[in-house]
C-alpha cells in the first residue's frame, strides 16, 4: 500500500480520527483558476484538454498546489462515459455538452456498447497515472463518474436542460427501456471506476447532478439500485455519494455500501446527520454562492458551517461545484479557515 504524507480525507471517509478537517472543493480544477486558462487556452478546448493527459494531469495539481486541498480530483468529466459507449459529446462554448444522437428507442439502445475503459478511457487513466506520480503522495487522488441516472439524463435528452422532460419522459412511458439503458450505463460505470482505482484513485465520488428532479419514489426506482451495484462493486477504496437535491433520499442512500454522503447547502446538516447515521461521513455543504461575500462573511459562514458539522466524519466542501466567476483568493479563505479551525 502508497503512504500518503498527507491521509486526513481517507481517513475521515474510513471514519478514523483525525487531527483536523480535510478540505476539498468541487470544480476546483477549472476557469476559476487563471493558471487553468492558460493551459485551456494551450489545448484550445475543454475536450482537447481533458483528452490530453499531460495537461489534465498539470491541471489536476493546480489547485494542490495554489491552495493546499486535502486531495486532487482528476480533471476529466462525466460524459466520457457515454462517449466510451459510443455516443459523443461536443462541449459548445457558453452552453455546455451536446450530444448530436440520442438514445430514444430500442434501436438506438441497440447501437450502443459496453465501454472498455483500458481502451477507451486510456487518456483518463494514463492522467491517473501522471498525477500519482507527481503528487508522490501528497495527497490523495479522487477519481469519479456520474451516476446511472445523472448520465441517463444527458444520453435521452442530448444537452443540459431544466426539467430533462424527454428523459423523464421515458421513466413513465417506457420504463423497460429506461431499465435497459440504466444498467448498461451501470455495468460500464463499473469498470471504468474499477480501472481508475487500478491507474491510482484512492477514493471515488458518484454524482447524481440531477437527483433533484425525480420523486422520492422514482428515486427509488430508477437511482438507487444503481448506485447500489456501484457501492457493492467498488469495495477496492471508499465511495463518496453526491446526489445534488436528493434530500429525501438520504436515508436510503445512507443504508448503502458507501463510506461518504456529499450534502447540498439545503440539506439541514443536524438533520442530515440525524437521518443518515454515525456510520458515514458527510461532505459539503456551504452553499457556492457564500463565496461572494467579503472574506469576512466567507470566514463567518465556513465557521457556522464546522459548528454544526463537528470535525470528525466530516469532509469540507461546497455544496456543489464553484462558480467560474468566483475569486480564487475566496476559495483560498475558505480552506485556511477549514485547516485552521480549532
Ligand atoms: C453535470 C456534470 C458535468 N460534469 C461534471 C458534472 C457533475 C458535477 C456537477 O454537478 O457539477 C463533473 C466534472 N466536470 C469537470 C470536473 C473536473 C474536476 C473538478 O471538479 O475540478 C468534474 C468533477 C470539468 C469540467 N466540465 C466542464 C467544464 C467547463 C468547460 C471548460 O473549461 O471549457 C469543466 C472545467 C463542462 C461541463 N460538464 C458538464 C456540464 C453541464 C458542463 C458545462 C457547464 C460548465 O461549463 O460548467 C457535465
Amino acid at each position: 500500500m502508497e503512504k500518503l504524507q498527507n491521509d486526513l480525507l481517507l481517513r475521515a471517509a474510513q471514519g478514523l480520527p483525525v487531527e483536523r478537517i480535510p478540505v476539498w472543493v468541487m470544480r476546483q480544477a477549472g476557469r476559476i483558476l487563471p493558471e487553468y486558462r492558460a493551459v485551456r487556452a494551450k489545448a484550445g478546448s475543454f475536450i482537447g484538454l481533458a483528452t490530453h493527459p499531460e495537461m489534465a494531469a498539470e491541471v489536476t495539481i493546480q489547485p494542490v498546489t495554489r491552495f493546499g486541498v486535502d486531495a486532487a480530483i482528476i480533471f476529466s468529466d462525466i460524459l466520457v462515459v457515454p462517449e466510451a459507449m459510443g455516443l459523443p459529446y461536443v462541449m459548445e462554448e457558453q452552453k455546455g455538452p451536446v450530444f448530436p444522437e440520442v438514445i430514444r428507442s430500442k434501436a438506438d439502445l441497440a447501437k450502443i456498447r459496453d465501454a472498455n475503459p483500458e481502451q477507451d478511457l486510456k487518456y483518463v487513466l494514463d492522467a491517473i497515472k501522471i498525477v500519482k506520480k507527481e503528487l508522490a503522495g501528497k495527497v490523495p487522488l479522487i477519481g469519479f463518474a456520474g451516476a446511472p441516472f445523472t448520465i441517463f439524463c444527458y444520453m435521452v435528452e442530448g444537452k443540459g436542460s431544466k426539467t430533462f422532460s424527454q428523459a423523464k419522459k421515458m421513466l413513465y412511458a417506457e420504463p423497460e427501456l429506461a431499465h435497459a439503458l440504466l444498467q448498461k450505463i451501470t455495468d460500464s460505470t463499473i469498470s471504468y471506476l474499477k480501472a481508475q482505482v487500478v491507474a491510482g484513485a484512492n477514493l471515488v465520488q458518484i454524482f447524481d447532478s440531477w437527483a433533484g428532479i425525480l420523486s422520492p419514489a422514482q428515486y427509488s426506482v430508477f437511482s438507487t439500485p444503481y448506485l447500489k451495484q456501484i457501492c457493492d462493486a467498488v469495495t477496492e477504496v471508499p465511495v463518496t455519494l453526491f446526489a445534488k437535491g436528493a434530500f429525501f433520499a438520504r436515508e436510503e442512500m445512507a443504508a448503502l455500501n458507501c463510506a461518504t454522503i456529499g450534502l447540498d447547502w439545503n440539506m439541514d446538516i443536524a438533520e442530515s446527520r440525524r437521518l443518515v447515521g454515525p456510520n458515514k461521513t458527510l461532505q459539503g455543504n456551504l452553499d457556492p454562492c457564500a463565496l461572494y461575500g467579503d472574506f469576512k462573511t466567507v470566514e463567518a459562514e465556513t465557521k457556522k458551517m464546522i459548528d454544526q458539522f463537528g470535525t470528525q466524519r466530516y469532509i469540507a466542501n461546497l455544496g456543489h461545484g464553484v462558480y467560474p466567476d468566483i475569486d480564487p483568493d475566496k476559495v483560498q479563505c475558505f480552506v485556511d479557515t477549514i485547516q485552521n479551525y480549532k
